[in-house]
């Protein structure tokens, strides 16, 4: 099924949908998305990516070349206009003492679909484009409730819910990177030992841009009955981008990488899942599955899935997390 289909609903071919003038996106396969790359030079080698890319995420440079030096161009060229608008408007209003604010850009999608990876190149290669030399990344794991409060709350098979975050912190935190201020801390967060790590932070001093990392990012928020209306997480973002793949392909890979998770990390004895690098293969598939089935795959049935007709780009990935189509929302 094309992603027109499924963000729409209506059972048609992605080629009806190009020329569907009521469709809010435009649909390129891989191939045309490649030609916007334009002559676009690759500022990657093939070292760097194997260095960006996280386990299980065969990305290379020809995937590089193929999907992100386009996207690069693409958001490069949102960052000068919205510089250039940003310059027009203080002439404007005479306003001499201005102070920058980053551009942000959100990416969403389900555990496991590879938005670190995603992340991590396009902060490589936006960082050099003349226009946004220092370019952050920030992941909203380390704004998880530490589990400490997830146990008190029984949510700990609720991590990466919307519960399970410390919405307001984000907020607060999303606020005052948008308010242009100096040295904002960002929280930090383990996978290892699977908990927020207290006192250690990530300073942002008012990079160019900042990407803003998570599974959450694009939720909206339930009013509270009779309450004042709150911002959303996505009120901050610039542009921001869903991250897509078929339900048993994620899973695929959620379960592949917990597998090889326990020849690596899982054998620190400092890891969170030690335990699970002793037992049985059959015993750890079991594990991963429930793990997938119960927490992460509800989770983005019920969360995540949802946001996505929200995002400005949706990346579809296939077989080998190769995105096969991109659509883009028209202005
Ligand atoms: N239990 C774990 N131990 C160590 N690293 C992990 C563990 N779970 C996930 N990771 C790593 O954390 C990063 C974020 O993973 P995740 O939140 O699933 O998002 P995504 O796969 O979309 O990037 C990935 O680089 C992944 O390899
Ligand atoms: C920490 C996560 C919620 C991802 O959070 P994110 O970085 O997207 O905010 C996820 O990796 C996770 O731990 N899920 C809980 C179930 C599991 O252990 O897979």
């Amino acid at each position: 099924m094309s992603i027109a289909t499924e963000i729409i609903g209506v059972p048609e071919t992605l080629d009806h949908f190009q020329s569907d003038s009521y469709s809010p996106y435009h649909f390129f396969s891989s191939e045309q998305w490649a030609k916007f790359r334009a002559d676009t030079p690759l500022t990657l080698t093939s070292d760097e990516v194997k260095r960006l890319r996280s386990m299980g995420d065969p990305i290379d440079l020809d995937e590089v070349r193929r999907i992100y030096l386009s996207l690069s161009r693409l958001l490069s060229a949102h960052v000068e206009s919205s510089q250039m608008l940003f310059e027009q408007r203080n002439r404007f209003l005479s306003i001499s003492d201005v102070t920058k604010t980053p551009f942000v850009i959100g990416i969403a999608g389900s555990v496991a679909v590879g938005k670190s990876t995603t992340a991590r190149v396009l902060k490589e290669l936006l960082g050099r484009w003349p226009s946004s030399p220092k370019v952050d990344l920030v992941t909203t794991d380390g704004f998880l409730h530490p589990n400490a409060v997830l146990q008190r709350e029984k949510l700990m098979q609720r991590k990466g819910f919307p519960e399970s975050y410390d919405t307001a912190a984000i907020l607060r935190f999303l606020s005052a990177i948008k308010a242009g201020q100096p040295d904002v801390k960002a929280p930090s967060y383990s996978h290892l030992v699977y908990d927020v790590l207290p006192d250690e932070y990530k300073i942002v001093d008012r990079p160019d841009i900042l990407i803003f990392e998570g599974i959450n990012v694009l939720q909206s928020r339930d009013l509270p009955a009779g309450g004042k209306i709150v911002p959303m997480v996505s009120d901050f973002f610039d542009f921001s981008i869903y991250i897509d793949a078929a339900e048993d392909l994620i899973h695929n890979w959620y379960v592949a990488r917990f597998m090889r998770l326990r020849e690596t990390a899982f054998r620190d004895p400092n890891s969170y899942f030690h335990r699970y690098a002793s037992i049985s293969d059959a015993e750890a598939l079991e594990i991963a599955g429930d793990l997938w089935a119960n927490i992460n795959l509800k989770n983005l049935r019920q969360n995540i899935l949802p946001t996505r007709p929200r995002a400005d780009l949706i990346l579809k990935k296939g077989k080998d997390h190769l995105i096969e189509q991109v659509a883009l929302r028209k202005l």
